[in-house]
């Protein structure tokens, strides 16, 4: 299983839950990424923490003002691009643009979605992963593991019709080892969370815990 901690725009010491996630992930060989503010990227880097950028623009070198490039994230040290958030939603063509220019710059990719149609579009443009989230239990503390476990499965099954080998990610909710593990039960090859870790007293903890059946 991937955990992938998303930062959002939390007012967290990022550099400190990058620490965290970098010791935990060292001692229990768990795959654990941080994706943080695009500014905070190079200090998590150096952390050794798996790094992922939350989005990267369409574009390339040139008059873009306000964009992330995929090179310049890759630059700072990320190795993954988020896409299509469900706070950072994208125009299909963006989302293809996105991926083809976080593809050439050797950037690993997730697509996110709402649901099970979504996912299956987002499938088709070829990303490495999807990922789904339903968007009415993100920040809920109600995993979507348990409170909307067909949303997983049918997510499962909707990548696989059209894109069998992508794995599917779950999100919204998760906050805890038991989620982590439902999730992997429903097919999930991953989890994607931000609260659960971004507002706790002691990130570390709660990683341990999140790792903790896988
Ligand atoms: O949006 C999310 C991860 O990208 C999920 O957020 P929460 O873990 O806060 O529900």
């Amino acid at each position: 299983m991937f955990v992938l901690v998303n930062l959002k725009a939390y007012p967290c010491d990022a550099v400190a839950v990058a620490e965290a996630a970098a010791t935990v992930a060292d001692d229990t060989g768990a795959r654990i990424a941080v994706a943080p503010q695009a500014a905070h990227i190079e200090p998590v880097a150096e952390t050794g923490v798996e790094t992922w950028a939350q989005h990267v623009s369409s574009s390339g070198h040139g008059s873009h003002t306000g964009s992330t490039l995929a090179p310049a994230v890759a630059d700072a040290g990320a190795t993954g691009a988020l896409l299509n958030h469900s706070e950072r939603r994208l125009k299909l063509a963006d989302i293809d643009g996105s991926l083809r220019a976080a593809e050439d710059t050797g950037l690993d990719t997730i697509v996110c979605a709402n649901n099970p149609r979504q996912v299956a579009a987002a499938a088709t443009l070829g990303p490495d992963m999807v990922a789904v989230e339903p968007p009415e239990l993100i920040g809920s503390g109600t995993p979507v593991s348990r409170a909307d476990p067909d949303i997983v499965r049918d997510a499962v099954a909707a990548a696989d019709e059209v894109n069998p080998p992508v794995p599917v990610l779950c999100g919204a909710g998760i906050t805890s080892g038991d989620d982590v593990e439902a999730a992997a039960d429903l097919g999930s090859e991953g989890v994607l969370l931000a609260s659960g870790v971004a507002k706790a007293d002691d990130p570390e903890e709660v990683l341990r815990d999140l790792v903790s059946g896988i």
